[in-house]
């Protein structure tokens, strides 16, 4: 996804919960806390389930084995089973994560459970108002991204535990003015800080998404180039209307040949092909005509040799093929099949033209040649001879006399 002004962390607009402004940005920024939180999540309902639990023996040193205790080891236990029955929802649906029941439902069991021990061991002051205040700050720090909840909960939490301390354990007016200041600060401070981890957590998300996008253009741009370089490297070495190789690729591939030749003291042949009358046929049909003649002998010649012989437009209607480790029989085979092939090309064009025909000449390296020159010139003196002959034919250029194959 492209990056939008509003998702750059230097312009990202934010609501008084710490939270994103643009609604979409907020929900795909939870989508990518989810699996994080649900993870959260489960270790503290499990944990808030062993701490209540746990907690159950300082009820039986307190209370006894009486009924009180039974009420209270009710609580612990309807809490606990709440709180390891949200983390098995959890460990198998994360998204409830982000769910407004099962979250809320287990801050209400947990308090409630919480503000019911009160009553029950009405002795037991400080220990209920450290309870609160850890529980307080758990809310903060475990409740993810909803700091409108957490402040509700611990509203409730406060005014719960204020009106059980008057209901069952009355202190002087002191002693719950600066519990319950002590209350609001851990609030204030809680708040706080969750405020500016949501802020902080939202910057940390967005440099990590602008990072991606960065990365991402860079990568296009980078597989743009290529292709560009692939391209220019093709059209660089490519006749564009055959699409053969050009003269000076064919060149640089057929010396490589020439090379591998002489190392391995190989045979390799060297074709030169011209169409016949061809200037007649951009003369009475058109160059664009000429054209098509042009690509349908390119595609018929190159149709009719292997993958590692190498064919190349010369120039004009002038064709070259290089045929690495062809004897001078397989050469003449090869080029009568050339022949016959661009003799079998019917162009659709009216009035029908006459038979396209090339002539060929063919020269063999000698083992002591370490360049093409001499090839090319005797390959070429062959052509000559065979278009002086009558054309439409392969000529061979023997070290002495040259031979025509067939006439
Ligand atoms: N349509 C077209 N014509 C081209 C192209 N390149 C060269 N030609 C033409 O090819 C013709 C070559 O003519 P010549 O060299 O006289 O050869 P020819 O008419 O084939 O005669 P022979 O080779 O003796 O049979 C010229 O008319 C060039 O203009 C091309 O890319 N397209």
């Amino acid at each position: 996804m492209p990056v939008s002004l509003s998702t750059l962390p230097s312009v990202a607009k934010f609501t008084p919960w710490a939270e994103f402004d643009d609604p979409t940005l907020e929900s795909r920024y939870r989508r990518s806390t989810l699996a994080r939180d649900a993870c959260q999540m489960q270790h503290a309902a499990l944990l808030a389930a062993a701490l209540f639990l746990l907690f159950g023996f300082a009820d039986h040193a307190q209370v006894g084995t009486g009924r009180a205790f039974a009420w209270l080891l009710l609580m612990r236990f309807t809490v606990a089973a709440s709180c390891i029955l949200l983390a098995i929802a959890l460990r198998r649906q994360p998204r409830l994560a982000h769910r407004r029941l099962p979250i809320n439902l287990i801050c209400l069991i947990t308090i409630s459970g919480l503000l019911l021990t009160i009553p029950l061991r009405s002795n037991a002051f400080s220990t209920h108002l450290t309870s609160v205040l850890v529980v307080s700050m758990a809310l903060y720090l475990l409740v993810p991204n909803r700091l409108p909840w957490t402040l509700a909960w611990n509203a409730y939490l406060i005014a719960g535990f204020t009106a059980a301390v008057l209901l069952w354990m009355p202190a002087p007016v002191g002693v719950l003015t600066s519990n319950l200041l002590l209350l609001g600060v851990v609030n204030l401070v809680g708040g706080i800080t969750q405020l500016r981890l949501n802020r902080l957590q939202r910057l940390q998300y967005l440099s990590l998404q602008e990072e991606r996008d960065t990365n991402r253009r860079l990568q296009a741009e980078i597989e743009e180039r290529c292709q560009l370089e692939r391209q220019l490297r093709h059209s660089a070495s490519t006749d564009h209307l055959t699409g053969l190789y050009n003269r000076r690729r064919f060149f640089e591939l057929a010396e490589r040949e020439l090379c591998r030749a002489c190392r391995n003291g190989t045979p390799l042949a060297l074709f030169m092909i011209d169409i016949d009358h061809f200037k007649k046929l951009n003369d009475s049909y058109g160059h664009r005509i000429g054209d098509q003649a042009l690509i349908a002998v390119a595609s018929g010649c190159q149709a009719a040799l292997r993958d590692t012989d190498i064919i190349g437009r010369y120039g004009g209607e002038e064709f070259i093929v290089a045929l690495p480790d062809a004897t001078l029989n397989t050469a003449i085979t090869i080029a009568e099949r050339l022949r016959q092939q661009v003799n079998d090309i019917a162009l659709s064009i009216e009035p029908a033209p006459p038979t396209l025909s090339v002539t060929l000449g063919i020269s063999l390296l000698y083992a002591d040649e370490t360049t093409l020159d001499g090839a090319l010139q005797r390959a070429d003196q062959a052509l000559y001879a065979g278009k002086a002959r009558g054309r439409n034919q392969v000529v061979v250029a023997p070290p002495g006399t040259l031979t025509a194959v067939e006439a």
